[in-house]
C-alpha cells in the first residue's frame, strides 16, 4: 500500500517523514535503508518516523534512523522539521515531542514563508558520564584518550568533538566513528573556532556519513568548547548548510534555533523495495 510521506530538511539535512500514528508499519531497517537510498530510493539522511506517544503532553513519538538502517536516539535538525509539521497539524506554536533520548519542548516561530519556519528546540540537557556517551571504558570526557583530544558527551546520541585550526582534519571522521573506543560508534565532529560566540563545525555522522548540517553534533561542539573554556555558552554554528544558534541556556538544558523547510511531499509503496 502506498503511503504518504514529508520530504524535509533542516540547512540541508534531509529527512524522510513518515506519519504512522494511526498505521503502525513497522518498517525492517533494511527497508529503511532502501529508501533512504539516494539513486534507488526516495534518498535522505535521515529517516523519521511518527507514532504514537507513550508520555503524556507529547503529540508523537519521534524515531529517527540513519540510512544504514540504525536507529539514533536524537536528531535535532529532523526535530525542528517535526515540531514545524505537527504546528501546522494542530494549531499549536509550543509543543512537546517524545524521542528515545527524552522529552523535547519545542517553539515554532511566525513563519515568513510558506513552508519555512524558524523552530527553538529545548535539547535538554547534554550528558557528559563515559557511561552516558557510551565509552568501552572510564575515561575522561573532557579529553578522550584519542589523537587530538576530543570532548565527548550524549545529547541522546553520542557525540565527540574535535577542536581544530583545519577542517581538513575531518577526513579522520570515518575511522573515528569506528574507534573500538565507542562501542555504539559516534558522530565525530570538527569545530574550528572563530570567535567567542562563533565557530565553523563539519560533522561525520554515525550511519550516515558527511551531512550539511548536524543539530545535536552542534548542540555537543558548543558544551564541550564551553566545557573547556575555549567559547561562550551561547554561540553562532556555522555548518556546511549555513547557521544555528546554540545556547547552552543556566539550567544547563541546550536550546537550539534554526530553520525547517519542506521540500515536497510524496507517495511511496515500501512493498515495492526489499524487505
Ligand atoms: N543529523 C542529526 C543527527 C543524526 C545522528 C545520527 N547520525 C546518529 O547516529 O546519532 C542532527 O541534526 O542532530
Amino acid at each position: 500500500m502506498p503511503i504518504h510521506f514529508h520530504k524535509m530538511h533542516g540547512l540541508g539535512n534531509d529527512f524522510v517523514v513518515i506519519d504512522e500514528r494511526n498505521a503502525p508499519l513497522r518498517l525492517s531497517p533494511a527497508r529503511i535503508s532502501a529508501l533512504a537510498d539516494r539513486r534507488r530510493g526516495i534518498g535522505c539522511d535521515q529517516f523519521v518516523t511518527l507514532s504514537q506517544a507513550t508520555a503524556p503532553g507529547a503529540l508523537a513519538l519521534v524515531r529517527f534512523f540513519n540510512p544504514d538502517g540504525s536507529e539514533a536516539g536524537a536528531c535535532g535538525n529532523a526535530s525542528r522539521c517535526v515540531a514545524s509539521l505537527l504546528s501546522a497539524e494542530t494549531g499549536q506554536s509550543d509543543l512537546t515531542i517524545q524521542t528515545r533520548g527524552g522529552l523535547l519542548t519545542a517553539c515554532v516561530h511566525p513563519a515568513k514563508e510558506e513552508g519555512r519556519a524558524t523552530v527553538t528546540v529545548d535539547m535538554g540537557l547534554p550528558r557528559t558520564g563515559w557511561q552516558d556517551v557510551p565509552l568501552a571504558y572510564a575515561a575522561d570526557t573532557l579529553r578522550l584518550p584519542l589523537d587530538g583530544e576530543p570532548a565527548a558527551l550524549s545529547m541522546g546520541n553520542p557525540h565527540a568533538t574535535f577542536f581544530v585550526q583545519d577542517l581538513a582534519e575531518a577526513e579522520r571522521g570515518p575511522a573515528l566513528e569506528m574507534d573500538p573506543l565507542f562501542p555504539d560508534r559516534a558522530n565525530i565532529g570538527f569545530a574550528r573556532i572563530d570567535a567567542s560566540d562563533r565557530m565553523r563545525l563539519r560533522v561525520w555522522e554515525r550511519g550516515a556519513g558527511f551531512t550539511l548540517a548536524c543539530g545535536s553534533g552542534a548542540c555537543a561542539a558548543v558544551v564541550n568548547a564551553a566545557r573547556r573554556g575555549l567559547a561562550d555558552r551561547r554561540m553562532t554554528v556555522e555548518v556546511d548548510g549555513g547557521e544555528m544558534l546554540i545556547a547552552w541556556d543556566d539550567n544547563d538544558h541546550v536550546q537550539m534555533t534554526g530553520p525547517a523547510q519542506l521540500a515536497f511531499e510524496g507517495t511511496v509503496d515500501p512493498e515495492a523495495y526489499p524487505k
